[in-house]
């Protein structure tokens, strides 16, 4: 018989979209509900891409770069750690390859987390994080010896509506004072490198790697954008942590940086001759749709004390 006053079904509310994560062999790709994507390699924890909802990629990854850990991926954001550039002989990472080894071994995901997106938004508005990490003791041992240090490092990857952020932390796990530099080596994508401009690092003194020995350069008085015509390879030092830098193509925004705790920035593009001598650089002609916007702690070391941590960060938001 039927039930004069049976209880009605409680509405559930339909769950709101959840970001989705896939992990895969050694990548690890998120997806928002606002369809903005991210992948992230586990060889360097290189993020080799990131789209917004409209489907446009947002970085440069060369179709020759080699995605098996047999060399540093050559595009996307690898990560430098724990020297920038060239080591010199004379200081404790001097045995190491160029640019450290961070951007070549194998990271482990440690997981993700998903929230709403700071912006305070609701409606499928959220960000997810995504946690790597690599320590002393996950390093091939031939590294091990050219750099014998204990550490642990956290890389998180935030993906937000139109932004990424990316967060380094150093923790010296050992017993002895570390010294090391950090830089997110972003290649953004841009259409023709000719119309691009570089706005917040004028009022910057910078080191020009383009001639040798290298010349330091002190800071305008004028507030003109760099503009890039020729090989560039410069390294800002000194900004002010809360200024922005900007990439504008044409008459508009196309990036935002934003900083924590790093306050220099690398502006690298190796043009034509620089693109011809890099055996995993294709297309050749793909510097012109390359600008290397690259917010690091490189211009001198950044000490830690056994026990101690330190963390740096960057937001990059695409306009
Ligand atoms: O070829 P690599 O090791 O990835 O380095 C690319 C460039 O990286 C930039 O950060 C450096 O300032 C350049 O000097 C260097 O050429």
């Amino acid at each position: 018989m039927e039930r004069k006053h049976k209880p009605s079904t409680i509405p559930i509310s339909p769950s709101l979209p959840q970001a989705a994560v896939d992990v895969s062999d050694y990548t690890v790709k998120a997806t928002l509900p606002s369809r903005d994507t991210v992948t992230i390699n586990l060889f360097g924890a290189t993020v080799t891409s990131w789209t917004l909802a409209s489907g446009e990629e947002q970085l440069f990854l060369s179709s020759a770069a080699k995605l098996d850990g047999s060399k540093a991926i050559r595009g996307g954001i690898p990560i430098v750690f724990p020297v920038f550039g060239p080591p010199s002989k004379d200081h404790a990472t001097g045995k190491l390859p160029q640019h450290g080894f961070a951007r070549s071994v194998l990271w482990e995901f440690l997981g993700k987390n998903t929230s709403e997106s700071r912006s305070g938004k609701k409606g499928g508005d959220e960000e997810v994080k995504l946690d790597f990490g690599l320590s002393s003791g996950m390093l091939p041992e031939e590294m091990r010896q050219k750099w014998p240090y204990e550490f642990g490092l956290v890389y998180s990857v935030t993906l937000g509506k139109d932004t990424l952020e990316t967060g380094l932390h150093v923790q010296n796990t050992g017993g002895e004072v570390v010294e090391f530099q950090a830089l997110f080596h972003n290649y953004l994508r841009i259409e023709d490198i000719s119309q691009i401009s570089i706005h917040g690092l004028s009022t910057s003194p910078y080191v020009n790697k383009t001639t040798s020995p290298p010349s330091m350069i002190s800071p305008s008085s004028s507030s003109e954008p760099l503009t890039l015509t020729s090989e560039t390879d410069r390294v800002y030092s000194s900004l002010k942590p809360s200024d922005p830098v900007t990439v504008q193509q044409s008459d508009k925004t196309k990036f935002i940086l934003t900083r924590e705790g790093l306050t220099d920035c690398t502006v690298w593009n190796p043009w034509q001759k620089g693109a011809e001598g890099m055996g995993d650089f294709e297309p050749k002609d793909g510097w012109r749709q390359m600008i290397c916007v690259e917010p690091g702690a490189v211009s001198g070391w950044v000490r830690l004390e056994a026990g101690d941590a330190w963390e740096g960060g960057q937001v990059i938001k695409a306009d």
